[in-house]
């Protein structure tokens, strides 16, 4: 038992749950949470997620968990609620010791953080601040490997190679790697999705350095710099040798014409560098905003001087630069690498290097770092830098805290913005996706307690009315999470719905309707073919088909079957068809008013008058077996069914 008596504890107690509140059974959250009152919060925008309620004492007792065994589902919870439920509390937030107990404990609550790789310190300070933090740098993978199961996070840079192992390694509990930079072609994401492991990146911190880098390296090979300066090292005065080439006027082929690339097109024009790029997914406005033309892979490779490679490695682009593109350059080519060393077949370059195809190349990155025995970097018309291209030190702060931010977000369960294995949402647009996210996955849980028999769900299809273009994925996603958790004990989450889905044989199809609306989403119907329903009102030519919209920012189930119905999706819910006539409502509600089942919200639906309608129920409290058979003999009720949602 320990006392809590203050904001910082409570959040510090919260973050035990480390921003994951446990799911409990009901049994499961009376053994491990007895002093407090569990209420299902409806500001979430995860649908079931538990919030802890306390009655306003001010000096409150807490038994904790025994920190949440593992296999219980986690939900976030953020920060914000927390402070919310200190205000509920009424507790001050001036007293900050925590008690050496509760110390030790929370230290054992907080996500652990591992680090593999050189971070800036106001990143570790972050995390520092959010959970355990372990700085381990040039672990061997076995000990990378040993290691893994004991964190929930992982941090890393280029040099560690997070590959399926690792997450095999890490028995679930890892739940996301943050890549401190932008290339992610050495975390293997099939196998981090196939975990559900999210991966995020910092794409924005580091393109000016590696843009400026790309530069000293063009720069620098033009006028031999590193070169002549080794040669003066050695006590030697070779002007005659080291005669460079100019770059004003000479064409610059930019190979990838993303953020890098498009950094270093700006600064080769103000060197008066005629610069056109290749890339085949870049928008020709950015490219013409900049004064850059947009050209074919040959045309770029074949009238360049200088080529600068910034396309990601990808089985597209892995040695794209081969014998095959030496041979069409122009003879005396310049080649500068500060993307991926895997772009360039090495050994082709060392040939058109020695056979003067290639006059220089400056290499930042290579197929395997650091190179072992390289002809390319012992080359005298190379010039190379151990991937240097993010090192300054104002890129790694800044990616340093770009990554810690997406990683403790993640953590903390929101979605992320820079997720590279799953749809990725901007802060904006999730706020206004938040509700339909809800209202996503609650449809899904309604829909799949309707099922009974039949041969298993095998395919379900979504139809979302929408006035707008609109990215389902993340819809998709919570429907998937929806349908498949209660069913199952795999835990889903925006990472591997789609995976998960597959395996189960789920197929999700989508239909898009236009309407005119002023909402993002007007409405979301799910129907569920070769399937028995539990509830045959449910059924629709067939199919159990269900469907919801968001009123007033919160999820309602709006049609059932063919019936129309208007009832909050909170709480729990009673499908109830009967014959319409007066009494019932008062009748159902008196059941349950006598068994202290409070009522939420009620509706009822019917298509003719004094024939059949349906009633939607909300109630706060699960009722009991006893209750639900009351309900079930009142004449007039031809069919009932409880949904947990
Ligand atoms: N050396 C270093 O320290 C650093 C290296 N990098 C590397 O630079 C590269 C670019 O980074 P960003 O500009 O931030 O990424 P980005 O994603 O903004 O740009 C990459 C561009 O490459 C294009 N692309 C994809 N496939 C292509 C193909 N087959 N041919 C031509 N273009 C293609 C994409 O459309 C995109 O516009 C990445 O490989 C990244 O890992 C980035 C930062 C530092
Ligand atoms: O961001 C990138 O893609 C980089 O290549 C930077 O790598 P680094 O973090 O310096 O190991």
């Amino acid at each position: 038992m320990v006392s809590l008596n203050s904001t910082n504890e409570l959040i510090e107690i919260m973050k035990y749950p480390c921003s994951f509140a446990p799911r409990f059974s009901k049994e499961t959250k009376q053994n491990y949470y007895s002093n407090f009152t569990m209420i299902t919060s409806s500001s979430s925008s995860s649908s079931s997620c538990s919030r802890l309620i306390t009655q306003p004492h001010t000096n409150y007792t807490l038994k904790l968990p025994k920190l949440c065994p593992q296999s219980l589902k986690y939900k976030p919870l953020t920060i914000t609620n927390v402070l919310k439920i200190a205000d509920t509390l009424n507790l001050s937030s001036t007293t900050t010791t925590t008690s050496p107990d509760l110390q030790s404990l929370l230290n054992t609550s907080k996500p652990t953080i591992l680090v593999s790789e050189k971070l800036g310190d106001a990143g570790l300070e972050l995390l520092r601040s959010f959970g355990n933090l372990e700085c381990c740098y040039n672990l061997s993978p076995d000990e990378l490997c040993s290691k893994i199961s004991t964190c929930d996070a992982l941090i890393v840079r280029s040099g560690t190679k997070v590959n399926r192992q690792v997450f095999e390694a890490a028995k679930g509990r890892l739940k996301v790697v943050g890549r401190a930079g932008v290339g992610i072609d050495n975390v293997d994401l099939q196998a981090a999705t196939e975990f559900g492991c999210l991966v995020v990146n910092a794409p924005t911190a580091n393109t000016i350095a590696a843009a400026e880098h790309g530069i000293a390296l063009l720069a620098s090979m033009a006028r031999n710099i590193a070169q002549a300066d080794a040669s003066m090292k050695a006590g030697k005065w070779q002007r005659s040798k080291y005669v460079g080439v100019s770059m004003v006027g000479k064409t610059l082929a930019i190979m990838g014409f993303g953020k890098v690339g498009s950094e270093v097109a700006r600064r080769a024009k103000g060197l008066g560098m005629h610069v056109i790029a290749h890339d085949p997914y870049a928008p020709a406005d950015r490219a013409r905003a900049i004064g850059v033309e947009l050209v074919s892979f040959d045309e770029a490779v074949t009238t360049a001087d200088f080529v600068s490679l910034h396309m990601p490695l990808t089985p597209a682009t892995s040695k794209v630069f081969n014998d095959t593109t030496f041979a069409k350059m122009k003879k005396g080519v310049r080649i500068i690498n500060v993307a991926r060393g895997g772009v360039i077949d090495e050994d082709a370059l060392l040939r058109a290097l020695d056979n003067g195809i290639v006059a220089q190349a400056a290499l930042d990155v290579f197929c395997e770092e650091p190179p072992k025995d390289s002809k390319l970097v012992q080359h005298e018309n190379v010039t190379a830098t151990p991937h240097l291209g993010a090192s300054t030190k104002e890129a790694q702060e800044g990616v340093a805290v770009e990554i810690a931010e997406a990683v403790v977000g993640a953590l903390q369960g929101e979605l992320s913005a820079t997720a590279v294995n799953a749809p990725m949402v901007p802060p904006e647009v999730l706020s206004e996706l938040a509700p339909y996210v809800t209202l996503a996955e609650k449809l899904g849980r309604l829909a799949v307690q309707l099922v009974s028999g039949g041969s298993g769900i095998k395919s379900i299809k979504v139809v979302y009315r929408s006035a707008e273009d609109l990215d389902t994925r993340l819809l998709r996603a919570m429907i998937t999470k929806g349908i498949i958790e209660p069913i199952s004990d795999s835990i889903i989450n925006l990472v591997n719905a789609d995976f998960v889905a597959k395996q189960k044989g789920l197929v999700i199809s989508e239909e898009r309707v236009f309407v005119d609306s002023t909402l993002p989403v007007d409405s979301i119907q799910l129907r569920i073919s070769n399937v028995g329903s539990k509830f045959e009102s449910a059924l629709e030519n067939d199919e159990i088909s269900v469907e919801g919209r968001v009123k007033y920012g919160k999820p309602h189930l709006s049609r059932v079957g063919s019936f129309e119905v208007d009832v909050s999706l909170e709480g729990n819910l009673i499908l109830c068809r009967q014959v319409d006539q007066p009494g019932m409502i008062g009748k159902v509600g008196g059941i349950l008013g006598e068994s202290n089942v409070n009522v939420s919200f009620m509706s009822v639906g019917r298509k003719v008058r004094r024939k059949k309608a349906i009633m939607a129920i909300g109630v706060d409290e699960e009722p009991d077996k006893d209750t639900l058979n009351k309900i079930g003999h009142v004449p007039a009720v031809e069919e009932f069914v409880f949904l947990d949602l």
